[in-house]
């Protein structure tokens, strides 16, 4: 059972502030770090893998800093983003060289036992250029698993990955929990990390936005307040109406055309629309939610 620990972690690159002052904890089990593209989750994952030392604050496994710490890196095995870019190996011996980087004492009866843990043995023979974008993570699960770590760090590893794949590789990282390792992997995906992480980190321009079951992230996310643009053939009587809706916060016509509607409760008012549009006899022809992007709703967490 390990456990990592940020505390007032940051770490620069110049003057980009990549993680600015983040404490969290992961322990046992998968955690999924959700942010938006360019959040930081790379830079934090190379933090807690010992790949980049912090600029301020510490990281630690189980009590010990990450950075320079030979007896952590035997604990953590790390997945990255980057393509494995020796196409010209065969995925045994891809594995192998990690087992033989890593000192072990049977290093052919690791890569083994690791290629059959993503069910890479039959086609071990092949060249890696030739896999499919799947199997190419799944090697380099493998490669991270080859000397049977506590941790397992995972950079965004179901990007490009086709569906039956992504569900294959799903169903490993829940094994790999289930077994009380330490699973971490990042995504800008809520559906995604939803299916297979039970707690979830979220970051947003380098800091921790929010942090909690998955449950509670999806409140925080469907309780914000929505934006829409409706436009009708009568816009100035639907604001009229719209603004005595309990579900909607505020009201204002555009100059072009069209009303903006600040929605709080988006079931209701999914449910009221239709029915006040027909009560008034208002043809509603455009209904377009504005701000629906993931970063809208990341900033609306981070309560910017
Ligand atoms: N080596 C570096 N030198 C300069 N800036 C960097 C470096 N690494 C990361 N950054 C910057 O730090 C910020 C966070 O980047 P990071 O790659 O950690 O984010 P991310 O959440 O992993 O995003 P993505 O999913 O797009 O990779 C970005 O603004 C990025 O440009």
């Amino acid at each position: 059972m390990s456990v990592l620990r940020l505390e007032q972690t940051s770490r620069w690159f110049g003057n980009v502030v990549a993680v600015n002052g983040i404490t969290m904890s992961v322990g046992p089990g998968i955690t999924g770090l959700l942010g938006p593209n360019g959040a930081g989750k790379t830079t934090l994952i190379a933090l807690m893998s010992g790949f980049l030392a912090p600029s301020a604050g510490a990281v630690t496994l189980d009590g010990e800093p990450v950075w320079r710490n030979t007896g952590a890196y035997r604990t953590l095995g790390l997945v990255p983003e980057r393509e494995v870019s020796f196409g010209y190996l065969t995925g045994r011996q891809f594995v192998l060289a990690n087992a033989e980087l890593h000192g072990l004492r049977d290093p052919g009866a690791a890569t083994r036992r690791a290629l059959e843990v993503v069910d890479l043995l039959e086609p071990a023979g092949r060249r890696i250029g030739t896999y499919s974008k799947g199997m190419r993570q799944r090697v380099k699960l493998a490669s991270a698993l080859v000397h049977d770590p506590a941790v397992l760090l995972l950079d965004e590893p179901f990007n490009g990955v086709d569906p039956r794949q992504r569900l294959h590789l799903m169903a490993l990282l829940r094994r790999m929990g289930a077994e009380g390792r330490t699973v971490l992997f990042s995504s800008h995906i809520l559906e995604e990390v939803e299916q297979v992480a039970r707690q979830i980190e979220v970051v947003v321009s380098g800091r921790h936005a929010a942090s909690g079951e998955f449950g509670e992230i999806r409140r925080l996310m469907t309780d914000r307040p929505v934006q829409y643009v409706i436009v009708a053939d009568d816009d100035r009587g639907l604001a009229s109406r719209l603004i005595a809706e309990p579900s909607v916060l505020a009201v204002a016509l555009r100059t072009d055309g069209g009303v903006d509607v600040s929605v709080s409760d988006f079931g209701a008012f999914a449910l009221r629309l239709p029915r006040v549009a027909r009560e008034h006899g208002t043809r509603i022809l455009e209904v377009r939610p504005t701000d629906d992007s993931l970063e809208s709703v990341f900033s609306y967490l981070v309560g910017g």
